[in-house]
């Protein structure tokens, strides 16, 4: 599952990167271990002569529990995205070698999603051939950039450009944020931390506030527009090329769920298959608590998910570099399909993966909720996923957007993009597949109804749309009327996508595998498959993609996949490669004993490190005496 780590004895063998001792660290320390990691995989990097991905990888075995994560996955990438070439020629060098450390300040106190109204403005300066920047009031400060707070030596600032009167809409901006010399802030620059934030603590997400900073004219990223040295503004490219960093990330993001529902259903897993609980035969022995049912039906949806997730990130991820490819030859066709389908897919994955991280943890009963377990902390690691790089509801509507205007396209007669080809269909000709109970095994049959569902769910808020607008409704409150319905339809798109990702994928590799990994993995997509139809039955149902009576062939299907996939999920998850030191759970070891690496951490507790707590002397000995407390 993942790409076995051919060095990962040479990083777990150094006491830096053995996680047990995280807990009890404070921000300070996270802060400084995680800035130490990344220097010390570089080095092993150059030691060891590793690849990119090694390197990548190595980060990703941390669970991204690592220093610069804006330096490498947004900063460097907007550089090379924004930058003309000889703007990468000065600055990448500096980038790659940490000679410069950077951020992405986009988002302000008072703005994340809505771009178009960023206060942060870069006024044009004839008369020195600069730009002045400015937040000019409170809401205008740079808020939450990752390493903004203490690291960032440059910032890449989104900003307002004006020139004149005129404001040229949101553009790239270059700027110097500390002395390279002593770290110390330079003038008109207010720089901090904006506090400590639910998890991912050792990152210094930032304010920043810029009080008339000038910088020279050539520290516009100028890749698609520049402004001349007589102030004439020159688009190269469409604006929207501007937003190029956050699709990358939007793609990151689906693997970096994949990575966290991986180390959530292996916890979850291991663990329900050493914990024994309860018997089913009065005075029998206690069951695995895997052998339940309802074990099974909390935690195989998120095996099946990562197992999807895998699927959909590499087939996301050819579907990128050929639209990455053709978008910096200056081909702009394949850039609306990318940003739809990521858009929608990363605001699935994030969604999907928080819901089964938080089934994953009840699944491991009272010790999930130990930190020892890690399931919760990765929970809270895995959280910002649904609202970093766009608010996943924001996300759903920029792909539903997407979505309609393929429709719009396919009811003309017009050519459709490959991932909504299926918009093309009469969707009055759909028979559902499944005519009797077996045809629910046929993951193709499946798939099928999964896409008359996507089908009908755009279909009816498109015609919903347009009866709201020859109603007299106005663009806007006709869009608004229809929020949830078009969100709605993204999902359904969504999951299709994941569907058809995972359907395909197995397809392919039974050419090439054994049988029974075959076997195996066509009983986990097909499970994946009726677990989807069965928790969102009501939509299924309302797109009259099934019945009643395929819907009770489904639940009952979806039901026996449950026992089928019972005898494999453990190798299931131990296919998944983790070394212990990427689990770190206490509950989620190889060698299964669970309650002696609980015991363990426990033991590690630094409140444990002295028998009688300092407490008893301030006000339990006293008390316990009978004494008279003194005044508290
Ligand atoms: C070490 C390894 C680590 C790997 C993992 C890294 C993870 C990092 C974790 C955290 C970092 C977090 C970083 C951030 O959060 S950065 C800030 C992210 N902020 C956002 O995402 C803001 C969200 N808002 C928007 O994107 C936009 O405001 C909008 C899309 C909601 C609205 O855009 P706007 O231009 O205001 O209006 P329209 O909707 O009308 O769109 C206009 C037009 O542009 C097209 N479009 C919009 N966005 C994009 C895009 N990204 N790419 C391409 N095209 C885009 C849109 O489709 C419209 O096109 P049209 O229909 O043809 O007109
Ligand atoms: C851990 C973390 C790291 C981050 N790192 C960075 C970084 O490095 N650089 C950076 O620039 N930013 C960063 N951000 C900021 C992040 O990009 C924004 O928080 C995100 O884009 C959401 O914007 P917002 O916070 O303004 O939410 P809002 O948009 O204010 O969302 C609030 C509510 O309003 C709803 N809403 C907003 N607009 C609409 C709409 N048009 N239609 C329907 N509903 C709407 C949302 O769905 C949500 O429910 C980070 C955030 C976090 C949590």
């Amino acid at each position: 599952m993942q790409k076995t780590f051919k060095n990962e004895k040479i990083l777990f063998a150094e006491p830096l990167f053995q996680c047990d001792g995280l807990a009890g660290f404070t921000r300070s320390e996270l802060y400084e271990n995680a800035i130490h990691r990344t220097l010390r995989i570089n080095q092993l990097k150059k030691e060891h002569n590793w690849t990119q991905e090694d390197f990548d990888i190595a980060i990703r075995c941390l669970n991204y529990e690592v220093g610069f994560v804006i330096h490498l996955s947004m900063f460097i990438p907007a550089i090379e995205r924004l930058a003309t070439d000889d703007q990468k020629a000065k600055w990448l060098p500096l980038a790659e070698s940490y000679r410069i450390l950077g951020t992405y300040a986009q988002t302000e106190l008072g703005h994340g999603t809505n771009l178009m109204a960023l206060e942060t403005t870069a006024t044009f300066d004839p008369r020195t051939d600069e730009f002045v920047l400015r937040t000019p009031q409170l809401s205008s400060m740079k808020w939450w950039p990752g390493s903004l707070g203490k690291t960032a030596t440059h910032a890449i600032v989104l900003a307002q450009l004006i020139i004149g009167n005129k404001n040229y809409g949101m553009n790239p901006f270059m700027v110097q944020l500390r002395s390279l010399e002593d770290h110390m802030p330079l003038p008109g620059i207010i720089v901090g931390d904006i506090g400590a934030k639910l998890g991912a603590n050792s990152n210094d997400n930032g304010f920043l506030i810029l009080n008339d900073v000038r910088i020279p004219r050539e520290n516009m990223l100028a890749r698609n527009s520049k402004v001349t040295k007589d102030g004439r503004y020159i688009q190269t490219s469409t604006n929207k090329a501007n937003y190029a960093t956050m699709v990358l990330v939007r793609l990151s993001i689906i693997r970096w769920a994949e990575d966290t529902i991986k180390n959530g259903s292996l916890i979850a897993i291991r663990y329900s298959a050493v914990r024994r609980q309860s018997s089913l035969q009065a005075g029998g022995p206690e069951m695995q608590v895997l052998d339940y049912q309802t074990q099974q039906y909390k935690i195989f949806p998120s095996l099946a998910a990562s197992y999807a997730l895998f699927f959909t990130y590499e087939a996301m991820m050819k579907e990128y570099e050929i639209a990455y490819a053709q978008i910096m030859r200056g081909n702009n066709q394949l850039l609306g399909q990318i940003h739809g389908q990521l858009s929608g897919l990363k605001a699935f994955a994030s969604d999907l993966v928080t819901y089964e991280l938080e089934m994953c943890r009840r699944s491991c009963g009272g010790h999930g909720y130990l930190k020892a377990s890690v399931v919760g902390e990765t929970l809270l690691h895995t959280l910002p996923l649904v609202t970093v790089e766009g608010d996943n509801t924001v996300m759903y509507l920029q792909c539903a957007r997407y979505l309609l205007k393929q429709i719009a396209k396919a009811l003309a007669g017009q050519d459709v993009d490959e991932p909504t080809s299926y918009l093309k269909k009469d969707i009055l000709s759909y028979t559902c597949p499944v005519q009797k109970g077996e045809h629910c095994t046929n993951p193709n049959y499946l798939l099928k109804i999964y896409t008359q569902r996507a089908h009908s769910a755009i279909a009816s808020v498109a015609r919903q749309l347009q009866f709201d607008l020859e109603s007299g409704k106005d663009q806007s409150s006709a869009f608004n009327n229809n929020l949830v319905s078009l969100v709605q339809a993204a999902k359904a798109h969504c999951q299709l996508c994941l569907m058809k990702n995972f359907v395909e994928s197995v397809s392919a590799l039974e050419r090439t595998c054994s049988e029974n990994l075959a076997s195996v993995l066509r009983q986990l997509c097909l499970y994946f498959g009726l677990h989807g139809i069965v928790t969102a039955s009501g939509e299924f149902l309302e797109s009259e993609a099934i019945g009643l009576q395929q819907l009770e062939w489904i639940k009952a299907e979806e039901l026996k996949s449950l026992a089928a996939i019972r005898p494999n999920a453990v190798a299931l998850v131990d296919a998944f490669d983790l070394h212990d030191q990427t689990v770190m759970s206490a509950l989620g070891r190889y060698d299964g004993n669970a309650y002696q690496h609980l015991f363990e951490a426990a033991k590690r507790e630094p409140m444990n490190q002295t028998q009688v707590p300092p407490a008893y002397y301030k006000y339990l000995r006293d008390l316990i005496k009978g004494q008279p407390l003194a005044k508290l």
